[in-house]
């Protein structure tokens, strides 16, 4: 966190540690192993239906943001259970308004392959 000098050593540990967060989110995160899944399945979809540059850019974004708000997720509900084990009411409120933004994106992502992949198929 305290600011001594920038290494390239330094910044390639960062990556390093954002790698480790990707790995533990994809290993034991649940519902990421779902979006994983779906995920795979719209690229695969994509290249038979063979997208073009501008549908592969909305499908990629649509597919990171809603792993991203999942991590981001994932870390708020790890942090809650740090700070409050036991039952706390802002505590649920705010996993239940993190899982929100990923539901929210999810169902922009689904909306996004909808308008995408339905035109293709009939
Ligand atoms: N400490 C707490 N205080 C109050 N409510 C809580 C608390 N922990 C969990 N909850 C409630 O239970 C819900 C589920 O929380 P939990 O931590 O089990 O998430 P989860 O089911 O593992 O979520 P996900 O499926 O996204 O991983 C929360 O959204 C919240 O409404």
């Amino acid at each position: 966190m305290k600011n001594d000098g920038f290494t390239l050593r330094k910044r390639l540990l960062s990556f390093r540690y954002a790698f480790n967060g990707i790995k533990w989110l994809i290993g034991h995160e649940h519902n990421a192993w779902i979006h994983c899944f779906a995920a795979v399945c719209v690229i695969v979809a994509g290249l038979i239906v063979r997208l073009s540059a501008g549908e592969w850019i909305a499908v990629v974004f649509s597919i990171g943001s809603v792993l991203a708000a999942e991590a981001v997720n994932s870390a708020i509900e790890a942090l809650a259970d740090v700070i409050s084990p036991d039952y706390n009411e802002a505590i649920g409120r705010a996993k239940d308004m993190a899982a929100g933004a990923v539901l929210m994106l999810a169902v922009a992502a689904a909306t996004i392959g909808l308008i995408i992949f339905i035109p293709k198929l009939f």
